[in-house]
């Protein structure tokens, strides 16, 4: 697991270290872990330190004396340094003082050709945009930025981007990892987290590694056989959609060895692309399964409602997306004591449909709510995708490329969640293994290999579902019986 943290979570850290924040041993870690991100940024970008020129910008708190102490220790690599005090006579005194001995110069703007800038204007008590003066001389950066531990601008706990905020192209950060740092991650740049001495425990928000998401994907055993990996029933598509249909059920052939039952009218479009399909026109006809997947595609129709009200009156977990998501805003009163599993996979509008407001800043917050109204798991998609419990845990998933940002994509996601729900993965756990070979197929199918990390071209929908078998060999190839298994998971397991 990866754990992601409040600022108020990363105080208590700090304070619990006592002495040491007292004495200034944190920040003096903190500083040399920004000048050796530096350096080594000087070295890669420009060949090297000595005679390079770096500017600091510095608030009026605590980030800004990392960022000069930082500097002082650059100039002992023979760097030119020189620092905006945007802070005034609020500047951190003895960071400053720091700054001066070593040989740095407090200018009013940068020089011309500076090669790098160290972003030390707010950190964990940033809040709200940055002002107007600040703002427009973040705008006039061109040089690449190294963020002293966020970038200027964007909201620790939220991560929201209050444009303009810094871009940084590095971020260096102390202890354990913020909020904003997996959903502001486009924002950040690449992460270093550098170790001070601080133990931060719990996190806020956690992700699945790659080795966690393996080892909870199942894999047929030497005594399984169709029906005991889990049958999932497809309810998607329909004459006017029937795309939504065949993009859902090849997503959940691909995804595990179960079996597929589709329920709707693209039945024969569907089983033009995937024979293995079972296919009947409605739900009640389908025979039994282990999970249902519903909505994406299948009209908002009063079929439409029949047929959630047939599955959700079921005992068996239910995924709900899309057009079943608009029914739901409309009927809330279907989901609510269920003694199975829900799984909600609204995007930031469908969300809004069925809160009746729309998504604020603080998206955490909003899904753990109503993830607890409900009593349903909800998966929020975006760019960070977010999976409430209905007792307030959350799951995150950075995509780490927006590829998936196309027609179709979600009921791709549906498809591959809906057959770990049916293989009885708990809820958070599938949908959070879901999104992440969902990010991952992503980026294998626009860079066109899954041994390539950077994207290539656009891609559609069809183009991920062939890419998340190729992704899961991948994935599963380096799954042993070491790997950890998320907490708790082992419990939940039909
Ligand atoms: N504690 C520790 O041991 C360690 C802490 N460490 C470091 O300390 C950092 C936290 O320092 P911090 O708490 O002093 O606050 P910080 O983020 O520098 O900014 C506060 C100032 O910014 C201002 N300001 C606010 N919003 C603004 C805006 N939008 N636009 C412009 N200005 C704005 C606000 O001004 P005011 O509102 O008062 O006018 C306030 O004075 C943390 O991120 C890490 O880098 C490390 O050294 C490791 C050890
Ligand atoms: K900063």
């Amino acid at each position: 697991m990866i754990g992601y943290f409040s600022a108020e979570q990363i105080r208590s850290a700090e304070e619990a270290t006592g002495d040491l924040l007292e004495r200034g041993v944190l920040m003096g870690r903190a500083a040399h872990a920004v000048a050796e991100v530096v350096a080594a940024e000087l070295r890669s970008r420009s060949g090297g330190c000595y005679g390079r020129s770096v500017g600091v910008l510095t608030g009026a708190g605590d980030n800004g004396g990392d960022a000069l102490y930082a500097a002082a220790l650059l100039r002992r690599r023979g760097v030119r340094v020189e620092a905006v005090l945007l802070g005034g006579d609020r500047t951190h005194a003895a960071g400053l003082e720091s700054f001066r001995r070593s040989g740095g110069r407090v200018v009013e703007s940068f020089s011309a050709g500076i090669d790098l800038v160290i972003d030390g204007i707010v950190g964990l008590s940033g809040k709200g945009s940055l002002r107007p003066a600040v703002a427009a001389l973040v705008e006039s950066l061109t040089a690449p930025i190294v963020s002293v531990d966020l970038p200027s601008g964007v909201d620790a706990d939220t991560g929201q981007v209050n444009v303009p905020a810094v871009r940084a192209a590095v971020t260096v950060t102390f202890g354990a990892l913020r909020i904003a740092h997996v959903l502001a991650a486009p924002q950040c740049g690449r992460m270093v987290l550098a170790d001070i001495g601080i133990d931060a425990h719990e996190p806020t928000l956690r992700q699945l590694t790659d080795a966690e998401v393996a080892h909870l994907w199942p894999v047929p055993g030497p005594s399984d056989d169709k029906y005991s990996q889990g049958v999932v029933g497809i309810v998607a598509g329909s004459a006017r959609y029937p795309g939504a249909g065949v993009l859902c059920s090849g997503a959940a052939v691909a995804a595990t060895s179960g079996m597929v039952r589709y329920a709707g009218t693209a039945g024969p479009q569907v089983l033009s692309q995937y024979p293995e399909v079972i296919a009947t026109e409605e739900p009640e006809d389908a025979g039994k399964v282990q999970a249902w997947v519903i909505g994406p595609g299948a009209g908002t129709e009063d079929t439409g409602v029949r047929r959630l009200r047939y599955v959700l009156d079921t005992d068996v977990p239910v995924l709900i997306d899309a057009d079943g998501l608009t029914l739901l805003a409309r009927h809330r009163e279907l989901v609510v004591g269920r003694s199975a599993p829900t799984l909600l996979t609204p995007h930031a509008g469908e969300f809004a449909r069925i809160t009746g407001t729309e998504l604020g800043a603080d998206r955490v917050e909003a899904v753990r709510g109503l993830a607890a109204e409900l009593g349903v798991t909800v998966l929020l998609k975006g760019r960070a995708t977010l999976i409430a419990s209905p007792d307030g845990d959350v799951l995150v998933n950075d995509a780490g490329s927006s590829w998936a940002a196309t027609a179709g994509a979600g009921d791709v996601l549906s498809g591959v969640a809906g057959s770990l729900l049916a293989s009885g993965i708990p809820a958070p756990l599938a949908a959070a293994a879901a999104a992440r070979v969902h990010a991952l197929a992503a980026i294998a199918a626009s860079a066109g290999s899954v041994s390539k990390t950077a994207g290539g071209a656009p891609i559609g929908a069809s183009a991920l579902v062939r890419a998340v078998s190729p992704t899961l060999r991948v994935l599963l190839s380096g799954k042993t019986r070491d790997d950890a298994a998320p907490a708790g998971w082992e419990d939940g397991r039909r």
